[in-house]
């Protein structure tokens, strides 16, 4: 019995399970892949069937069961239960077809996997840190077995996808978000810690689910909100120097002042900010290179005008200062449309952000009619309104521009302005079309369009593969711009002949490690980067990587 508790201390000081905890230790887990020696010498004989299998032979035991597995919900638990078992077989699955395995692991399955939490909830992941640890965060936090903890990828649950307040439920996404970094970009899953900040939830239903598995109490007031965000921040740095950290779907509000508070005094981002608007600005671009316009010649309008909405238009306006305008001149080409009508100086309503944007025009509650005045050359939705990209919105907007550029990125799929089929039918095949998740491809009159998937998924593995590579001090916007042109210029022409937006998904580690060179190069030159730097950047890269491999 003894021999399946005890732990036998390796030369890198970690221990090496034995027996028992050792099948059950997911990173060290081999499972039929112990050789007969292994077996022996690890206390494992009579634990294991009689098979001694190679890798990829357990990977492809994966891959046939799946195949026969319809629901994609239940793909997604047989995986997040293979990850638990043996992470190895699990990455190496995954990252054999990551095109096939993003929407399973991600958009849009993880929506229903986040919405049946509580009812799907099998084993503990990441941590779960409340308002009733005020004062003991750091404490809390050291209860984490891994100490080199390199990204924190942290959720209030607030705002999840298009889906809103979902409070505890939202933990599949900082730990989707994370395989993400792994599955995208190769970054070593060891150091990645996902985080739910359970701070209660203004959702009532979900409050009086009995499965509901997180506070049930409305959320904390703002000022203790930034109280207790204040104090994780400090805890994490404390706890695990170096760290960078990952703000996800927080409400709108929140994440654009936490943003704001932190960007400059600690390494940290937010992907729906930071990492939508490189994305959106990725796929205008690539956009461009197609119809031959100049971004600085572009109209550009948001139906949304929350942490996305803004986010875009602020890195857009950037880019058109770093080409020669104002930022009076560059905000001027941009509008914002929200659920209380076209944002214009007038409004009484609007935050301090929100009043940036706001130019001196006529109100208008019409989203048709502000289409049809500002004649837009691209749309882009962030409004979680399905539908709102209706027949008449994209008719009016193809009158005005030859080659219309619509972005429907409100996700999951149910959320989407409009679907892949509205875009191209409306637009009579003239639009430049992505949305959030992957349309299947769409023929009209002929002719086969392929919708991208304008998703961060392109952008923030890649900047959490620089960031871990070259440890920088702080991320500024310039990463995210670099990371944008990095992705638009992956797309070569048989992808643009195609009408390509977004690189192809089938090698999207390449496109990802080039994207991670290009922003850690910006690092180095901007004097962001704290390693030293080596002779060759993108084969240093490469030598970090992760292999899933025993
Ligand atoms: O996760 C995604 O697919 C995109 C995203 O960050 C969000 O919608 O919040
Ligand atoms: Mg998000």
């Amino acid at each position: 019995m003894a021999a399946n508790t005890v732990t036998n201390a390796q030369p890198d000081g970690h221990n090496h399970e034995v027996g028992v905890a050792l099948l059950h230790d997911p990173v060290q887990n081999k499972g039929t892949a112990y050789t007969r020696e292994e077996r022996r010498e690890w206390g494992l004989e009579g634990l294991l069937p009689h098979a001694v299998e190679t890798l990829d032979r357990q990977v492809e035991r994966v891959l046939d069961h799946l195949a026969r597995v319809k629901d994609d919900l239940d793909q997604y638990s047989y995986l997040m239960d293979l990850e638990a078992r043996n992470e190895t077989v699990f990455y190496k699955a995954i990252m054999s077809d990551p095109k096939r395995f993003i929407p399973i692991l991600y958009d849009p399955t993880v929506a229903d996997a986040c919405e049946a939490f509580g009812n799907l909830y099998r084993r503990p992941r990441g941590m779960y840190i409340t308002r009733h640890m005020k004062g003991r965060i750091a404490e809390v936090l050291r209860n984490w077995p891994e100490k080199d903890v390199r990204f924190v990828c942290v959720s209030t649950g607030g705002r999840i996808l298009g889906l809103g307040d979902i409070g505890a439920n939202g933990m599949g996404i900082p730990i989707g978000k994370l395989q993400l970094y792994t599955a995208c970009a190769a970054v070593p899953p060891k150091g990645l810690l996902p985080v739910l900040l359970d701070i209660g939830t203004t959702n009532e239903h979900l409050r009086a689910d009995p499965f509901y598995l997180g506070t049930r109490e409305p959320p904390v007031p703002e000022h203790e909100l930034d109280e207790l965000t204040e104090e994780f921040i400090q805890a994490v740095n404390e706890v695990f120097p170096g760290i960078c950290v990952h703000f996800e779907d927080w409400k709108g509000t929140d994440a654009i002042r936490m943003l704001d508070r932190y960007k400059d005094k600690v390494l940290c981002y937010n992907d729906d900010i930071q990492g939508t608007a490189a994305v959106a600005l990725a796929g205008i671009s690539a956009g461009l290179k197609q119809t031959g316009g100049k971004l600085q010649d572009q109209r550009i309008l948001f139906l949304g005008a929350g942490s996305a909405g803004l986010g875009i238009s602020k890195l857009i306006a950037a880019e058109l200062q770093t080409l020669g305008l104002s930022q009076d001149e560059a905000r001027k080409r941009i509008r914002l449309f929200d659920v209380n009508g076209l944002i214009e100086s007038s409004r009484t309503d609007l935050t301090e952000t929100q009043k940036l944007w706001a130019q001196d025009e006529a109100p208008s509650k019409n989203f048709v009619e502000v289409v049809d005045r500002f004649k837009p050359t691209v749309l882009i939705g962030v409004s979680t309104k399905a539908g709102a990209f209706t027949r008449e919105v994209i008719e009016t907007m193809s009158r005005h521009t030859a080659r219309p550029i619509i972005f429907a990125l409100s996700n999951p799929t149910h959320k989407a302005e409009c679907t892949a089929e509205q875009a191209y039918t409306y637009s009579k095949g003239k639009a430049l079309f992505a949305a959030g998740v992957q349309f299947d491809e769409f023929e009209y009159e002929g002719k086969t369009f392929r919708p991208g998937q304008a998703n961060n998924f392109y952008i923030y593995p890649a900047i959490g593969l620089a960031t871990y590579a070259a440890r920088p001090r702080l991320l500024n916007d310039e990463c995210f711009i670099v990371a944008a042109h990095a992705t638009a210029d992956q797309i070569g022409p048989s992808l643009q002949a195609k009408g390509m937006l977004f690189p192809s998904q089938d090698q999207i580690v390449e496109t990802e490690i080039t994207t991670a060179t290009r922003i850690v190069e910006y690092m180095f030159e901007s004097g962001l980067a704290t390693v030293e730097r080596p002779v060759e950047i993108r084969s240093w890269i490469e030598s970090l990587l992760y292999n899933p491999t025993y």
